[in-house]
């Protein structure tokens, strides 16, 4: 059998997307909207403490096109509790407002393919740490998207030998080093959770810069041959200073 890459897996993810009825919220009396907001808000604050505690972290973000409105990405130690904070939000008064668009379930991840031979516990290690369980950036900008690597006759990513797909990740790696302080990526991976394989959430400050790297990377032969891309989302932070401009009618 050939080798499987090992992971290490950190945080459980969810995406959700969400359309604002607008419509609907439009026809609301002001104060009502205002009431709405506010519990929206508080439960916003838990999710704050939440984050302060390190025991998780998230990310909203106003989605551009036709695909959502908005977005949230929760970081959670468990499936549990990503389920129970789902339940929550969809227990408010605003999510009778939001009509679900998409999901995405994955975890974050770490392979092997860069790792060098130690004895150390990864899980020990304050690097490797500050990867399986991140704080979300606050960057202006967010681009998701769900990819598979091909399993299509010759171009079978699973057949490769692990050195072949070593050497392919240290190209990739390398590439995407070269946006470092430009762009950061989260990957989460999700055989077993969701339709595809990974989930690759970039944060930027500067949106051009994911156009930048996807291109630069179709050109590197892991995603050139073996890359599959489902739908991408791209978005602006949503920051309790422009919420309520966000939600004012
Ligand atoms: C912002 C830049 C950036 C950087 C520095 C980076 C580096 C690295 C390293 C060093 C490694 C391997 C070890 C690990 O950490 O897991 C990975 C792993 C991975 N990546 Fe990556 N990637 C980036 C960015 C980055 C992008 C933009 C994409 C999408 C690809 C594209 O064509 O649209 C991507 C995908 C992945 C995936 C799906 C995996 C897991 C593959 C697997 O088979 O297991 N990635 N990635």
């Amino acid at each position: 059998m050939n080798e499987a890459a090992k992971t290490l897996d950190g945080w459980y993810c969810l995406h959700d997307f969400r359309t604002i009825n607008w419509p609907a919220w439009k026809m609301l009396p002001t104060e009502e909207r205002q009431q709405i907001l506010n519990e929206y808000i508080t439960m916003l604050e838990g999710w704050d403490t939440t984050e302060k505690a390190g025991n998780g972290s998230h990310a909203v973000y106003t989605v551009v096109g036709q695909k959502a409105d908005i977005m949230f990405m929760l970081l959670r130690p468990t499936m549990e509790e990503l389920n129970e904070i789902e339940n929550a939000f969809n227990k408010t008064r605003f999510a009778e407002f939001t009509i679900p668009t998409y999901s995405y379930v994955s975890v974050v991840e770490l392979s092997n393919y860069m790792a060098g031979d130690s004895d150390e516990d990864p899980y020990q290690n304050p690097h490797v740490r500050a990867r399986l369980y991140p704080e979300l950036p606050k960057a202006k900008h967010i681009c998701f998207y769900p990819m598979d690597k091909r399993r299509d006759g010759d171009d079978n990513w699973y057949m490769l030998p692990m050195d072949s797909r070593r050497e392919m990740m240290r190209s990739h790696g390398m590439i995407g080093r070269s946006y470092a302080g430009k762009v950061k990526q989260v990957i989460t991976g999700s055989v077993g959770f969701d339709d595809w394989e990974w989930g690759v959430t970039l944060f930027a400050d500067d949106v051009l810069q994911f156009k930048k790297l996807v291109y630069e990377m179709r050109f590197d032969e892991v995603s050139a041959r073996f890359g599959e891309f489902g739908s991408f989302y791209v978005g602006n932070i949503l920051t309790e200073e422009n919420l309520q401009s966000f939600f004012n009618i």
